[in-house]
């Protein structure tokens, strides 16, 4: 769950921080100890260890003698209580401390880590190769994953039954082993490697490879649990085939070739999409101020980024101070974002949005109604039926499945919603409040339409057609953070009370589907 949110892995470097200042005064303390025991050493040797003199000359001295008297009831007596100090067990607590006052990593977040690289991968079309060497194109070099980092991140992935980036990790993790660069504490154990890697060759169809893994782990150690079976099991397997399909499994390669790039969507969140010539000619970029004398100094900037259905982008939506002030409150109220059920009502927590929100009202802080207002201003819509403003912060791989922001759909009880509120979600503005340094776009895969973040600006469009019904081609995405901090606020505008500004139609101006 670490992942799911930039703002707490900011607060863990911070942590971490913490422990290491911890670990620098231990390191401290504990050659101070060492000096100690030096000095008592040194303090016995300079005076009885002299060169070419007899020691027990020296003691014979009554000032030597009163010396080791000293030094053996004294200087000892303070030594031994010094050394009794566990500065190791007082540092261990001090962070046992900070740990139990954050949600630490776990496991289970090393989980969330590999499948947000299997989705980035997939998405952005990275190589296992590139991933694993730190390159990711368009922004500045992390180091080098060692062999076992690629093995935690194999390994998980077959346990997640992600076969194929499975196999192409714990590869990864075999060639940065044999490539020998690697002090032993870096290191996997190679069997543990190849076990895995040969369980996912088998469930990728592919016995042969598994044989010949399995062949290896049993040199490396003939007793290895069920490795006798695994041999067994494949060369009775690769026996039962046909000649044809042995030849087909025996020439996949390996490592194996990540041809997965997804479709359509991944596309679009690569700026891949291409928009109707029909469209294009369209766009435009003007100047607004809806008759309201308070824009007529400073209109509205705004580009139209599609037409039929609109997609604007409207720019300075917000200063940069409001924006980081919003942060600030935000991060005090970040909850793990969760989506509407399909199918039944209430909320759950899904894979398929990956991020931290807090909806924010305006007693929150002044700042709040300060971007209320301005969303009003720069809409021309009445924020009285609106939702409150809801700010979200996605994390490395953090995403946002394709999906729609209004409730119409005939068969989904959360329609309820609808009545509760003031009416559907008539109209969503989409502020971005950072610029994403990679990938985090929006996207509307219906319509072909890819908007970046750029830090002020908002995506705004509605999402019902003039009769009131939800327009599906306003269905859209939160692409995978591939690179930096992604911080959104969405404003849900309801229908109530939004006549004047976009009245309903008297014509069915929607066309009929009933199936979305
Ligand atoms: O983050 C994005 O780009 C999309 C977010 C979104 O669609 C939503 O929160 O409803
Ligand atoms: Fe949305």
């Amino acid at each position: 769950e670490v992942f799911t949110s930039m703002a707490d892995v900011e607060n863990l470097v911070n942590k971490e921080r913490q422990i290491l200042d911890i670990f620098r005064l231990l390191i401290k303390a504990e050659q101070e100890k060492i000096s100690a025991i030096q000095n008592y050493i040194e303090e016995f040797t300079e005076t009885y260890d002299k060169q070419g003199v007899d020691p027990i000359k020296v003691v014979s001295h009554p000032v030597n003698a009163f010396l080791l008297v000293k030094h053996l009831s004294v200087d000892y007596g303070n030594l031994r209580e010094y050394l009794k100090n566990d500065f190791i067990g007082a540092a261990l607590e001090d962070i046992e401390k900070i740990r139990s006052s954050t949600r630490f990593p776990e496991e289970e977040d090393i989980k969330g880590a590999a499948e947000g690289f299997v989705r980035l991968q997939r998405t952005y079309k990275i190589s296992t190769e590139n991933f694993s060497s730190g390159l990711i194109p368009g922004i500045a070099p992390a180091r080098p994953m060692t062999s076992f980092e690629c093995h935690l991140i194999g390994h998980r992935l077959a346990l997640e039954k992600h076969h194929l980036h499975a196999a192409s990790w714990l590869e990864m993790a075999l060639k940065k082993l044999k490539e020998g660069k690697e002090t032993p504490k870096e290191q996997t154990k190679e069997i543990e490697s190849l076990d895995w890697l040969q369980y996912s060759y088998h469930q990728l169809g592919n016995p042969y490879a598994a044989l010949e893994l399995s062949r290896k782990v049993k040199e490396l150690d003939p007793n290895f649990p069920t490795v006798d079976s695994n041999v067994e099991f494949y060369t009775n397997m690769m026996k039962d085939m046909p000649e044809n399909v042995l030849e087909t499994v025996k020439s996949q390669p390996r490592p194996p070739v990540l041809t997965d790039h997804g479709g359509a969507y991944e596309a679009l969140c690569r700026g891949e999409g291409i928009l109707r010539p029909n469209v294009t000619k369209q766009l435009r970029c003007y100047y607004e101020t809806y008759n309201n004398p308070v824009l007529r100094a400073q209109p509205v900037k705004i580009e139209l980024a599609h037409v039929s259905p609109d997609i604007f982008v409207i720019h300075d939506v917000a200063l940069v101070s409001q924006m980081e002030r919003v942060k600030e409150v935000a991060m005090k109220h970040l909850q793990r974002a969760t989506v509407v059920k399909p199918g039944s009502v209430g909320t759950e927590f899904a894979k398929i949005r990956i991020s931290k929100s807090a909806f924010l009202d305006e007693p929150a802080d002044p700042v709040i109604a300060t971007v209320n207002k301005r969303i009003a201003q720069v809409t021309n819509f009445d924020m009285k039926h609106a939702e409150h403003l809801q700010v979200a912060n996605y994390g490395i791989g953090g995403h946002y499945n394709a999906h729609y922001d209004f409730f119409r759909n005939p068969n989904d009880p959360n329609t309820k919603q609808i009545e509760e509120h003031k009416g559907d979600r008539i109209a969503t503005l989409l502020m971005y409040m950072t610029d994403v340094e990679a990938g985090g776009a929006t996207t509307f895969p219906s319509i072909n339409v890819t908007l970046f973040p750029q830090k002020g600006s908002a995506a705004f469009w509605y999402n019902l057609y003039r009769d009131g019904k939800g327009d599906v081609r306003t269905l859209h995405e939160g692409c995978p953070v591939l690179a930096g901090n992604k911080w959104v606020s969405n404003k849900w505008i309801r229908e109530v009370g939004q006549h004047v500004f976009r009245p309903c139609a008297l014509f069915k101006d929607s066309p009929n589907i009933t199936d979305f």
